[in-house]
């Protein structure tokens, strides 16, 4: 009966879209030197052979076959529309560069995190909008906050890490940096004091994020619907957070440094009027959630796991960390000047991005006929950029599937490393995820050595990378960390 179902809202959904293709196909007739590669079948085109690859962990593989059977540019049909799928530094500039491309997200994610987010903004509204999360995003604001992430970090792992003196402990890593990335941004980004309320945006946030990459049928008992509740309750928190951050900033008792909501709400434009109007700041904040949290969660799950299985990597941030410590008084909190002195756990990092970059890819479309490496990718397609095959390209990074941080000693030609994007659209939270990773990386490295409870080291993507099982390790104390001074 379900499968019925199934098979009758699928031929309802796709029967009027094949007649569109088709319809679109005889009016606007394809140019003809068209990236080599074939379409595949209507609308399925090769969906499910990516995401089977994906969730199989050989997404990159059958991206890398894809470049060994039609070169660094091809087309091909994903998600129902035609695309190309480019490669390589010189796609990438295309990619961040063009103005001719626009951003394009899948279906579902404007109407999960709403439609003023800055993912579908482009022209002024974008500039508009980077520009004030910036205000709070940029280094030069961050550098206030290296003491309360270091709060929080420690707060985290007395809580969730440690164990009675002498006893070991087995975690699973994901979840808990799961958790940690979402208490630094409610705390940092949303001024979200623990309680009641914060919990409830935990609990929709999670709902939603099951949901936010399904297909987007908005009917009863689907992912989607779950997912689109789940971010109703969840805006209901953030608006009900930005009136009373208004209503203080009103009365003088807050100031824009307090943290991102009241920063944006702070802001005026040449007008005297608000920058952001009440829903861009409701539906960026929904944003940052979403990039912030699952992407610097993953980044240093994987560096845990390397770091169990390579001891002079390990041996050489020990080493660095201990320097710094030595420099500090008991329990002092990290500075924003002792992360400039870790310079080889950021190449860790930068290299485990590459390996494993936590953003697969994305889709731009296609605004004109462009002409790129001798093929005309048509008006109106979608641009696929992935980031795994530069990142294994043996002529760019020599040994690509060797783990060298030394490889980072000088920065990677221009548009080869995009696992935070490039150009203007760079990832607006780098600088955040910075601070976030190395004062994480510190503490567990002080605190804690580790080891892999599964011998089966494998991750599926989903779509971020998720090693089996949360990658859960046994833990043992090593004890040199003291109670906090400050924070
Ligand atoms: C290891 C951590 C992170 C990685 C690997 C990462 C990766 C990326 C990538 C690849 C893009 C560009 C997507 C595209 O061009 O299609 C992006 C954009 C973005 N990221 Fe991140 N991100 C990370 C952490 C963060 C954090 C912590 C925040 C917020 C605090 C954040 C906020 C954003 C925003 C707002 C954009 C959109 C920028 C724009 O369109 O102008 N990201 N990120």
């Amino acid at each position: 009966m379900a499968a019925a179902i199934a098979v009758a809202l699928l031929a309802a959904f796709l029967t009027p879209l094949l007649f569109y293709l088709l319809a679109t196909r005889a009016k606007n007739p394809l140019p003809a030197n068209l990236p080599p590669g074939s379409l595949g079948l209507p609308v399925i085109g090769h969906s499910l052979g990516l995401l089977r690859a994906m969730r199989s962990n050989t997404g990159e593989r059958w991206l890398r076959d894809r470049v060994a059977r039609y070169g660094a540019v091809s087309k091909l049909s994903l998600f129902g529309a035609p695309t190309v799928f480019v490669t390589g530094a010189a796609a990438n500039k295309l990619v961040f560069g063009s103005d001719a491309l626009a951003p394009k997200q899948p279906r579902c994610l404007p109407l999960i995190l709403g439609r003023r987010n800055i993912l579908e903004l482009a022209g002024d509204d974008w500039r508009r909008v980077r520009g004030a999360m910036m205000q709070f995003l940029k280094p030069d604001t961050l550098r206030r906050y290296v003491g309360a992430i270091d709060a929080e970090v420690t707060r985290h792992l007395d809580a969730e890490w440690s164990a009675p003196a002498g006893r070991r402990k087995t975690v699973a890593v994901l979840p808990l940096m799961k958790l940690l990335t979402f208490d630094i941004i409610a705390t940092l980004l949303f001024g979200l004091e623990r309680g009641a309320v914060r919990e409830r945006l935990a609990a929709a946030f999670a709902d939603m994020l099951e949901g936010m990459w399904s297909v987007p049928l908005d009917l009863p008992f689907t992912t989607f619907r779950k997912s689109l509740r789940a971010s109703a309750r969840a805006r209901r928190v953030l608006e009900a957070t930005l009136r009373e951050k208004k209503a203080r900033l009103e009365r003088g008792e807050s100031s824009p440094a307090d943290d991102l909501v009241t920063c944006l709400a702070s802001l005026r434009g040449d007008d005297g009027k608000q920058l952001l109007t009440d829903e861009e700041i409701v539906d960026n904040a929904m944003v940052v959630l979403v990039a912030g949290h699952d992407t610097s969660s993953v980044l240093m799950t994987f560096m845990i796991r390397h770091l169990a299985d390579d001891p002079d990597t390990l041996a050489a941030m020990v080493q660095e960390h201990e320097e710094i410590a030595r420099n500090k008084a008991e329990g002092e909190a990290l500075t924003w000047e002792d992360l400039q002195s870790m310079r080889f756990t950021w190449r860790v990092a930068l290299e485990t991005l590459r390996m494993i970059p936590p953003i697969f890819g994305s889709f731009r479309r296609a605004l004109e006929d462009i002409e790129f490496d001798g093929y005309v990718i048509p008006k109106g397609w979608q641009v696929f950029w992935a980031s795994s095959v530069t990142h294994m390209d043996p002529g760019v990074f020599k040994d690509p599937e060797k783990f060298d941080p030394s490889r980072f000693e000088i920065p990677a030609p221009p548009y080869s490393f995009v696992a935070f994007g490039g150009g203007q659209r760079l990832c607006a939270g780098i600088e955040f995820a910075r601070v976030e990773t190395l004062v994480t990386m510190h503490h567990l490295i002080r605190r804690f050595r580790w080891k892999l409870c599964s011998r089966e080291n494998t991750f599926v993507r989903d779509p971020m990378p998720s090693p089996l099982h949360g990658l859960p390790i046994e833990l043992e104390y090593i004890g040199v960390a003291s109670p906090r001074k400050s924070s």
